[in-house]
């Protein structure tokens, strides 16, 4: 089973249907990137990923675990109880567009903060683990600042060691460079093809084009709540199939150039 299994998710918000009938794999150690224009259902998808979002019809399994239900023994499903859902989405770390970083925290304390709430550990080895997660994404000097006194930019790259503090399997990227200055992009999106590098699962929603070419190892184009083309970089980027793709690729190329 491939890490990452979404099939044929039907989303609905109240009568509007979100997403229609996406199915999706990707598997361990790749990058999948999301393009598509505006309320396409891109970011919803990735909600729905680690159960922030309710599907109404479908399955989504994570490292081979159906998200947001449970199996009883005799492999009746249920509802999961809050403790159960915070444990199928331990593996899973996700990146907004806005840090949401804890404003009264300095940098260090943000990332040090969930694996000792939420896993319980041991104080001095999440202290140390967090010092080399900043150091990793080039923020050694600043763990002792305020989300106040960073840059955008510097502030994302505190979210993302935050993220990996939780030592996921799987991270999620929800448009990570899009509320910054563009001044600021490259030097996150550097965190992110590291990481990628690195051998991390990811599944990245975002326009940077540059990324989508060269980082991913699947490019996927959603339009209107489906999946209209997905592939290699070149197979979508260079060479798409479909003509909705073409439309999407000629807009946001024009206004990159
Ligand atoms: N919580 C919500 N309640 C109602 N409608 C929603 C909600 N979240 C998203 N939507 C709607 O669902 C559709 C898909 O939104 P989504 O944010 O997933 O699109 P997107 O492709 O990520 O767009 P963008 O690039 O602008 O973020 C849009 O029509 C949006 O208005």
């Amino acid at each position: 089973m491939a890490m990452v299994e979404i099939q044929d998710v039907h989303k609905f918000f109240g009568e509007l249907h979100v997403l229609k009938g996406v199915s999706l794999e990707v598997e361990a150690g790749e990058v999948c990137t999301i393009l598509g224009p505006s309320g396409s259902g891109k970011s919803t998808l990735l909600r729905c990923v680690n159960v922030l979002e309710e599907i109404q019809a479908g399955s989504i399994h994570v490292d081979g675990i159906l998200m947001g239900y449970g199996q009883d023994a005799e492999g009746r499903l249920y509802e999961l109880r809050p403790k159960e859902l915070a444990a199928q989405r331990a593996p899973i770390g996700m990146v907004f567009q806005r840090f949401n970083l804890f404003p009264h925290m300095t940098a260090l304390e943000n990332v040090v903060e969930a694996p000792i709430k939420v896993k319980g550990a041991n104080k001095s080895k999440a202290k140390a683990k967090a010092s080399e997660l900043l150091e990793r994404v080039g923020l050694a000097e600043r763990a002792d600042h305020y989300p106040a006194q960073l840059s955008g930019g510097q502030a994302q790259r505190v979210a993302i060691a935050r993220a990996l503090a939780m030592e996921p399997d799987l991270m999620l990227f929800d448009e990570p460079t899009s509320a910054l200055d563009p001044e600021l992009v490259g030097e996150v999106l550097a965190v992110m093809q590291d990481l990628a590098a690195s051998g991390m699962t990811m599944l990245v929603v975002t326009h940077e084009m540059g990324f989508a070419r060269e980082v991913s190892d699947t490019v996927v184009f959603m339009d209107q709540g489906s999946i209209v083309e997905s592939g290699s970089p070149e197979d979508v980027l260079v060479n798409p199939s479909n003509q909705r793709t073409r439309d999407f690729l000629d807009k946001v190329l024009s206004h990159d150039s």
